[in-house]
């Protein structure tokens, strides 16, 4: 069985209460609460620069240069596009760059950017693929799942972030990412898996946290 499949049925659970989460509900048939998608917004936009300096210790890790290729191509792919559709949402809430930085992270954020960070520090191109796969292929699967709903994509304002993550540009940069943790494990031996899955499941704990961290509007 591939790695990824063994990570994928690891978290499925997890994932499936991210699925059936109020918040990613609420985004599917609209009737998401705007002041909750706002704090969202503002807390993810935070996540986002965290999320690649992740990526960016792969560029300081990986030896070969083509994975760190890779890994720079992904701190691009996050502050130059997605954080483009963020920054499209805060321009249609009227919010600046300069009013997210002075939010406080909430501690769900906070604990999930240092676990991955920490997991990152110490670990090398797998471990750091295991800590951001869960976020990048959750997404993938939520844009994928909200967009086959019928009009959600349409919706006039929750039909962008639908259509950013079901997109053929996030999802062939997460088949990319999904495609190299298989390569990075190959030849991994049992424990060395084990700690993957450990990062990834975790991982997935934190992302189903971040939603609940939205939903209750946790300072
Ligand atoms: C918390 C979180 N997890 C995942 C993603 C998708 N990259 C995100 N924007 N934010």
């Amino acid at each position: 069985m591939r790695t990824t499949q063994r990570l994928y049925e690891a978290a499925h659970p997890i994932w499936e209460q991210c699925h059936d989460h109020p918040f990613v509900r609420g985004i599917g048939d609209g009737s998401l609460d705007l002041e909750k998608f706002r704090w969202f917004l503002l807390q993810d936009y935070l996540y986002l620069f965290d999320y690649a300096r992740v990526f960016a210790y792969g560029v300081v890790k990986a030896r070969d240069p083509g994975l760190m290729r890779t890994f720079s191509a992904n701190v691009d792919a996050i502050l130059g596009g997605e954080m483009k559709v963020h920054r499209a949402y805060m321009a249609r809430l009227g919010i600046t760059e300069e009013q997210v930085f002075s939010v406080q992270p909430a501690l769900s954020n906070l604990s999930y950017t240092h676990y991955m960070l920490s997991c990152a520090a110490a670990g090398g191109p797998a471990e750091i693929i295991a800590a951001i796969l869960s976020c990048s292929w959750s997404y993938a699967e939520i844009g994928t799942r909200l967009a086959a709903i019928p009009g959600a994509a349409d919706h006039p304002f929750y039909g962008e972030w639908i259509r950013s993550y079901a997109g053929e540009d996030y999802q062939k940069t997460n088949d990319a990412l999904v495609e190299l943790m298989d390569t990075l494990a190959e030849s991994c031996t049992e424990a060395e898996y084990q700690r993957l899955e450990e990062i990834f499941v975790n991982c997935s704990r934190y992302e189903l946290g971040f939603w609940e961290m939205a939903w209750t509007l946790e300072r």
